[in-house]
């Protein structure tokens, strides 16, 4: 196994028409979360993936893990549960592509995983365990899940990357910056908004955020900065990758989850700091053209391809 992330599923359902949600009369059914993007967009990629979860013992459930089994990503470590539905996620979206999320998760089916469930030998086998703020916001003993799952896989030598993704629907500032500071010191690669970096850290200055990441431990910090590109640093090293203009911006969410697929795929391959900003700037750019939180997710030639590095034959 490359990579490993943790995380609630979600039926997410995409309005057909722009606008308020109030007004839109029909939705297509799709499949999101944060954590489950990103594992979609690694196992595009070409990375062996698995996916920690619980779903609803549901139709939805039923949908979710068969989706996630049919993109190559290892289930072994989902199960269904009965008593808690699957969660669910109606998007509102504007003109612009920008939009707004509506929860159904109150009692996600992931608060019957607790820190005793997770299989030691199943992390250990993997290089690196990818977590998010929004798994642990959602409530239950996620975030002791999370707590177990970091030192797990630091005991046993596995990368961990960390995406704060703070989802102010889910808690406050104030207790996000409080249990997410308590990841830092085990995180070798953060990947953050700029907003993020200010609700954690009090700081917006780039070299600021960057020095004080670091300072709890990181070796890699990434400013995602959406249509200005990104901002990263590996040790002494500092690169800004500029933006990567997408096709058409259709739908934002599921961008910086595929960029950070993009971004641990290049730290994996070992490639240098700039190869792997642009790799992950590019992504960022794919998702949004498309409707869906992770349908715009490419393969590995499509990246080329998108990059002007691969000639493409369209007929
Ligand atoms: O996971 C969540 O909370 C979501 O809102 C679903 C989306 O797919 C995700 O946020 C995109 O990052």
């Amino acid at each position: 196994m490359d990579v490993i992330t943790i995380g609630d599923g979600m039926i997410t359902f995409n309005p057909v028409t722009t606008g308020p949600m109030r007004f839109v009369e029909k939705y297509i059914k799709k499949v999101g979360g944060a954590e489950l993007n990103f594992a979609i967009g690694c196992a595009r990629l070409g990375l062996k993936t698995g996916w920690i979860s619980r779903l609803g013992n549901d139709e939805f459930g039923r949908y979710i893990y068969n989706y996630v089994r049919g993109e190559g990503i290892d289930v072994s470590q989902v199960k269904l549960v009965d008593g808690y539905p699957t969660s669910l996620n109606f998007k509102e979206i504007m003109e612009d592509g920008s939009g707004r999320t509506f929860y159904y998760r109150n009692d996600s089916p992931t608060f019957t995983l607790t820190p005793e469930q997770l299989d030691e030998d199943y992390i250990k086998q993997a290089k690196l365990l990818h977590v998010t703020g929004v798994f642990p916001a959602i409530g239950g003993q996620n975030f002791q899940v999370i707590m177990k799952a970091i030192t797990l896989a630091k005991q046993n030598g596995l990368l961990i990357s960390f995406d704060p993704n703070i989802r102010l629907k889910l808690w406050s500032k104030e207790k996000a910056k409080e249990s997410l500071l308590q990841f830092l010191p085990y995180v070798d690669i953060v990947l953050t908004g700029e907003e993020e970096a200010d609700i954690l850290l009090g700081e917006t200055d780039h070299k600021q955020v960057i020095k004080k990441f670091k300072s709890f431990g990181a070796k890699y910090v990434v400013i995602k900065q959406g249509e200005k590109g990104s901002i990263g640093s590996y040790l002494d090293e500092y690169f800004e990758a500029e933006a990567i203009k997408p096709r058409k911006v259709v739908d934002t969410v599921g961008a910086g989850d595929g960029f950070d697929a993009g971004f641990i795929y290049g730290v994996l391959n070992g490639w240098d700091l700039n190869r792997s900003l642009r790799f992950a700037n590019a992504i960022g750019a794919m998702v949004v053209s498309v409707s869906g939180d992770n349908e715009g997710l490419p393969y590995y030639e499509d990246v080329l391809a998108f990059l002007g590095e691969k000639e493409v034959v369209e007929r």
